[in-house]
């Protein structure tokens, strides 16, 4: 019998909604399998522990989260609570960083049974690889000055391991896949970093001689996304190109509520944290009709993680079954609730 320890951290929000249901799920795998099982340990760490403690998570938070294989987490951020920049920093990103969970993976394929707005989304299946560490995503920089004379000083911060590291890491998934690498560049607005990036680009091309590249400027590339996605293999990208090029991948699949993440530390020396794509959507919080598909899918990533590949098919398949059967929340177009979708999958997992 394996047993997997894992931190859960179902944050803000529908994290609470999602999570438990993913969960769900992944007892249900494990009780399926019969050789594994799993330990989860739930730390309530969002916008409320925040409002009591003054701090979104414990001092010595990352020392608890430290011991376990993996971190399952939901969302983070309530701003009618705290101001966003405050909760995410001090929780998901403060993971995210120190946990040097460098590599952001996030694939977006056609699902059968989902409408997307596009009238041809056909044959689209992709990854963005985003860098995860640093660029746009930055504390560095400061205000001063008072009324009209304030001023707002913002630092990008593209480092030459950083930027290779995600390039790389893009090329070597694409030899995986149809050897198409895509880069997210946008050097003719953005001086420095992104000419910087580009040089890295066609360096680390170099190295891998068989794969077919692709240079594209963001605001073009954002809407090749909605005009011909099917062209894409693997994008790579920095923070925030990333960040909002999978919202947009999340929207052609039909929602942002079914877009899976996960957050890789590369080095083996911190676990790797899987979350979905989604936020905390105040808007339908409490209402049980959040899409439980972009958490569950962001189980298989685990499972995955965790060499439970065959395990992680298998909650794929149940999933696009579920999905291909009717058995849908409102976002998707359907009249389920969290709890009977998730049931669903669990029901087909069994079978
Ligand atoms: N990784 C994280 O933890 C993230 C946290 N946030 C935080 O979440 C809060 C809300 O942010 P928003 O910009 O509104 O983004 P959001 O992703 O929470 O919501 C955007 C829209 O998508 C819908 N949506 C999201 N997840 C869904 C699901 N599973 N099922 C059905 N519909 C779903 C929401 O109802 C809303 O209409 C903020 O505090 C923000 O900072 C936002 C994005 C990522
Ligand atoms: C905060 C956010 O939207 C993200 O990192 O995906
Ligand atoms: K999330
Ligand atoms: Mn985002």
């Amino acid at each position: 019998m394996s047993k997997h320890e894992i931190a859960v951290i179902p944050g803000d929000g529908i994290g609470n909604e999602v999570v438990p249901a993913a969960l769900d799920v992944l007892n249900t795998v494990a009780e399926v399998h019969g050789g594994i099982s799993f330990e989860f340990t739930n730390f309530p760490w969002n916008c409320d522990y925040y409002l009591k403690h003054g701090i979104m998570m414990p001092e010595d938070g990352l020392n608890t989260l430290q011991s376990f294989e993996a971190i399952f987490l939901g969302a983070v951020g309530d701003p009618a609570k705290v101001a966003d920049h405050i909760s995410l920093w001090g929780l998901l990103i403060k993971i995210r960083r120190e946990f040097e969970q460098v590599i952001n993976i996030r694939p977006a394929k056609f699902i059968n049974g989902i409408v997307s707005p596009l009238t041809n989304p056909n044959d689209f299946d992709l990854i963005v690889v985003r860098e995860n560490s640093e660029g746009e995503y930055s504390e560095v920089g400061g205000r001063i000055h008072k009324g009209e004379d304030q001023i707002a000083i913002q630092n990008a911060i593209f480092t030459h391991k950083g930027t290779e590291r995600a390039i790389r890491y893009a090329f070597e998934l694409a030899a995986k896949r149809k050897g198409h690498v895509t880069s997210a560049t946008k050097s003719n607005g953005i001086f420095h970093s992104m000419p910087f990036w580009d040089e890295v680009f066609k360096e680390v091309s170099l190295d891998y001689p068989e794969a077919r590249t692709a240079s594209y400027h963001i605001d073009a590339l954002a809407a090749f996304f909605v005009t011909k996605p099917h062209i894409f293999d693997v994008i790579v990208a920095s923070n925030l190109f990333g960040d909002i090029l999978t919202d947009i991948g999340a929207a052609i699949m039909g929602s942002i509520g079914i877009a899976p993440a996960a957050n890789i530390n590369l080095n083996g020396k911190y676990p790797s944290m899987f979350e979905p794509v989604h936020g905390s959507a105040p808007d339908i919080c409490g209402k049980g009709i959040a899409n439980p598909v972009g958490q569950i899918w962001t189980a298989k990533m685990m499972l995955d993680h965790l060499g439970q590949q065959e395990l992680g098919q298998k909650v794929l398949t149940a999933m696009e079954e579920t999905i291909s059967n009717g058995i849908k929340t409102p976002d998707i177009g359907g009249n389920a609730s969290t709890k009977e979708m998730t049931e669903d999958i669990c029901r087909r997992l069994k079978k």
